[in-house]
């Protein structure tokens, strides 16, 4: 077992991963540094999800490693991969799951409050996020009051109220109209940027990859060097080796190589 390189975050090597003996997976591998935002893009069904989900130790891979700051996940028995989840990590699904019994307020600080912080100090933070995130005014409104765009700014805020050292973000922002995804993106990569928070966010949209720092491609679950994605108004390529989701030039990686390791580029269609 090879060590990770010490300035990357999170490492991973030769994942392979089978849905119902379905390849979601062949062999990737990828650095995350700190403090970077990394967009995984790739057209629906190419394996963003389930990268993400190895990344933070919610699947563990058939085969391959997974690192997190020279620490493998990979061998991580389940409990201590749920407390590394739970200290270190944060998550944003593409839909806010809110609790709806709770006020705005109360959903941002359910983390801290499941860290036995008091009351008190958990509310005061809870409202301070929601603050930076524009939606200070929607603190003691329950979810089914408030629009789309603000209950998933409460799921960020709750992804980030923690401080995390790594936040994936599962395409955060498809449900959102074009408008909304723009700010409710930068919010999030603001607030990241500004406390050192890793980001990887998962997205089949060249507009949402264009705000990241970098990007790695993604095409029936091997890394590609470029791969065509839809800006906002086209429509979304399908999956699977489908016209307009082409991979450049046959250089997809295996997993192993320095170029699979290295900085992929993605064509960005807009
Ligand atoms: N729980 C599951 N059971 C069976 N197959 C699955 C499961 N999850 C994903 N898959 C399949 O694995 C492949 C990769 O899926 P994944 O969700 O990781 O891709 P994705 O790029 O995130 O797609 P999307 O943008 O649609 O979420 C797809 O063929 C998908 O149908």
């Amino acid at each position: 077992m090879v060590a990770p390189p010490d300035n990357d975050v999170l490492w991973a090597r030769a994942l392979h991963v089978t849905h119902n003996g379905s390849p979601a997976l062949t062999g990737v591998s990828l650095g995350v540094r700190e403090g970077e935002i990394l967009a995984v893009t790739g057209p629906r069904g190419s394996g963003k999800t389930t990268l993400l989900r190895c990344l933070s130790g919610q699947l563990l891979p058939e085969q391959g490693e997974v690192w997190f700051n020279s620490t493998p996940v990979h061998n991580m028995g389940p409990v201590v991969r749920e407390r590394l989840r739970r200290d270190r990590f944060g998550w944003i699904d593409p839909e806010p799951h809110l609790v709806p019994e709770l006020t705005a307020w109360e959903n941002v600080a359910l983390p801290l409050m499941l860290r036995d912080a008091s009351h008190r100090a958990s509310k005061t933070t809870a409202q301070e996020w929601l603050e930076r995130l524009d939606i200070g005014d929607c603190a003691r409104k329950r979810p089914h009051a408030l629009l789309q765009a603000q209950r998933q700014r409460i799921a960020i805020a709750r992804a980030l109220v923690t401080m995390p050292s790594v936040i994936f973000a599962d395409e955060p922002t498809a449900p959102l109209h074009r408008a909304d995804r723009a700010h409710v993106l930068r919010t999030l990569t603001t607030a990241a940027r500004s406390h050192g928070i890793t980001v990887v966010l998962a997205t089949h949209d060249a507009e949402v990859a264009a705000l990241a720092d970098r990007t790695v491609a993604l095409l029936d679950g091997r890394r590609v060097n470029t791969v065509h994605l839809p800006g906002a108004g086209e429509p979304t390529a399908p999956a699977a080796g489908a016209a307009g989701a082409a991979a450049s030039s046959g250089s997809a990686s295996d997993g192993d190589s320095d170029e699979a390791e290295g900085r992929a580029a993605c064509s960005l269609s807009v």
